[in-house]
């Protein structure tokens, strides 16, 4: 089963669903398929029913892509998801893709000026875990989830802001 045990909790009332993929991974983008299923059979038993989006992470590996564009906007067309591509890397335009999926879920549109900002690169703290006693207790959270939680707390900030 993919996920985990804790994936239904997850999505069951959810806003918001990024679907992300490695553009570099043509199996990353596959197994999107089997993620959705899940997402849409969860979706079945809520009352909310939540805005995908899809995600292409690591454009600035474009030289190594293996996923078409078209076979991503094909995915979005068919299935009604919103677009988009960053990379966690650069950060690039990471903060905008979390930005313009909280728009979608509030009905916002959001204006020039926002769509054309420049784009502020997200820095998390990094801890050394191998010095910190917490670290036997305490699994380590990945990096590239506590940069888009940041992201995404930024967001929600912003549109609760308005
Ligand atoms: N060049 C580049 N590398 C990235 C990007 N995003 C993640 N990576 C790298 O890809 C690798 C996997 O990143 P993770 O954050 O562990 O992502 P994950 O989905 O948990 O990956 P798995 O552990 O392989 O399932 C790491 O070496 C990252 O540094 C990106 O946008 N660009």
């Amino acid at each position: 089963m993919i996920g985990g045990k804790m994936l239904d909790i997850y999505i069951y009332g959810a806003q918001g669903i990024l679907l992300v993929y490695d553009i570099t991974n043509y199996q990353s983008f596959e197994n999107l398929e089997d993620w959705y299923t899940v997402v849409k059979k969860v979706s079945e038993e809520s009352e909310t029913q939540p805005l995908v989006a899809l995600v292409g992470n690591k454009i600035d590996l474009e030289h190594m892509r293996t996923v078409k564009p078209e076979k991503h906007l094909r995915f979005c067309q068919e299935n009604g998801f919103s677009s988009h591509f960053v990379s966690a890397k650069t950060g690039d335009p990471v903060f905008l893709c979390f930005q313009k999926v909280a728009a979608e879920i509030l009905g916002i549109k959001l204006n020039k000026a926002e769509i054309e900002q420049p784009q502020r690169v997200v820095k998390a703290d990094i801890v050394n875990y191998n010095q910190d006693p917490m670290s036997r207790t305490v699994p380590r959270p990945r990096s590239s989830t506590r940069m888009l939680q940041c992201v995404l707390s930024r967001a929600e900030a912003l549109a609760a802001a308005r």
